[in-house]
């Protein structure tokens, strides 16, 4: 018998929010953090070729190089979730595998997010549930607990609360805290615009580039430089 503490799950984030969200890069989203509000290290395992994803956290905290409460997550988790299981960023173990993907799946959850390893990685790739790890082992788990869910964890050195917006794609995984999300979004969406007519001067030869003249202070050493 082990142990597995339970908090009292976090907020729900509207659905029209979700929908904004897949709607923006992660880097985009980080950008609108300050370039600060990231997971480090946490990325799609090879091969999966996913499209963006966004939901509420379901936090679980896990005794290194075991899953007993992963297994008791996939029970509770509700449909849309995204489970961040900080595993405490031990590559020793697997946390989970192709019959934990295959499961999350049939329960409607989001995303599998590892801050910890992930075996069976082909499967995990060829199956329609997105998973991001921090690396890949074939060594299997412990089942002995014990850990806990719903309560803070950290995931590649950012705090994750349950009910925060993670969203991850190509790039990696982005947490959004839940009161900061609206605003996050909305910034994430101007910068979207921004960078849309940047492509646009890019292709069109009009792309002001005087910027970089004005931010660098230039030092010629020696010789004229041709020009
Ligand atoms: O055995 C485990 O606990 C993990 C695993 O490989 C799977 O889910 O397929
Ligand atoms: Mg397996």
């Amino acid at each position: 018998m082990s142990t597995c503490r339970l908090h009292r799950p976090g907020p729900r984030p509207d659905t029209a929010l979700l929908e904004q969200c897949r709607d923006l890069p992660t880097s985009i989203l980080s950008d609108s953090m300050d370039r600060v509000g990231g997971v480090r290290g946490v990325h799609r395992v090879p091969g999966g070729r996913w499209p963006r994803v966004a939901g509420p956290a379901l936090t679980v905290r896990t005794r290194a190089g075991d899953n007993l409460v992963v297994h008791r997550a996939l029970d509770l988790a509700r449909p849309g979730d995204v489970l961040v299981i900080d595993a405490g960023g031990s590559l020793e173990r697997a946390i989970l595998g192709e019959i934990m993907g295959r499961y999350a799946a049939v329960r409607g959850i989001a995303a599998l997010v590892v801050d910890g390893a992930v075996r069976d990685s082909e499967g995990l790739a060829a199956g329609p549930v997105p998973v991001f790890a921090l690396g890949i082992n074939h060594l299997g788990p412990y089942k002995d607990g014990p850990g806990e869910l719903h309560g803070p964890v950290q995931a590649g050195g950012t705090v994750v609360r349950s009910g925060d917006v993670v969203v991850g794609d190509g790039d990696g995984v982005v947490v959004l805290p839940y009161e900061r999300a609206a605003e996050v979004v909305a910034r994430g969406q101007e910068r979207l615009r921004d960078e849309e007519e940047q492509f646009a001067a890019i292709a069109g030869g009009t792309l002001d580039r005087s910027w970089v003249t004005r931010a660098l202070a230039e030092v010629h050493v020696g010789h004229e430089v041709d020009r």
